[in-house]
């Protein structure tokens, strides 16, 4: 789904101090450029859906799901294994279990965060995707958020 993705993704526009023109910079490459880009600043973006179980020690402890999260890390782990595994056996899908479960707002649109880059999510969390491909699934993700399980989309 390449049309989700704007073309000049990740370059930033700026003005020119002496001519007060419009210039584009890559904020990675530090290159910059006077026409507007047509392509994202050279780095990959890529996409995913996860569900996240979140515990006591979430750095937000609620959801849509419950007020107030009081289950263990232990327990949403456990949680977590007996999603990846009834995914993992077909039993049900990702996007089943994600609307059902997750204490992510994107439960709302079966675990689906759209495209994203580097640099946006928390490391964990992007490291892991990065390291998926595409079609595959993580095993338990920790982020301060929660525990989560990560399906690469993109
Ligand atoms: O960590 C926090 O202090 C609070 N957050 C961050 C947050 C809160 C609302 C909307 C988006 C992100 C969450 O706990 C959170 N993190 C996520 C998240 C984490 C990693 C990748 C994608 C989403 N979703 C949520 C959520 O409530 O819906």
């Amino acid at each position: 789904m390449a049309d989700d993705i704007p073309a000049d993704w990740g370059w930033e526009v700026r003005t020119s101090r002496s001519s007060g023109k419009t210039y584009y910079l890559n904020p990675h490459t530090k290159e910059s450029q006077w026409d507007r880009p047509s392509g994202p600043a050279g780095q990959s973006m890529v996409r995913a859906s996860h569900l996240l179980v979140k515990h006591r020690e979430s750095r937000r402890p609620a959801s849509w799901r419950s007020d107030n999260i009081t289950r263990t890390k232990d327990e949403a782990l456990d949680l977590l294994t007996s999603y990846h595994k009834q995914i993992e056996n077909g039993e049900r899908t990702f996007e089943e279990l994600a609307s059902q479960y997750s204490d992510c707002n994107s439960a709302k649109k079966g675990g689906d965060l759209g495209p994203f880059g580097r640099g946006q999510m928390q490391k964990p969390f992007e490291d892991a995707t990065y390291a998926l491909k595409v079609g595959e699934m993580s095993g338990p993700v920790y982020t301060e958020s929660g525990i989560h399980i990560i399906l690469r989309t993109k």
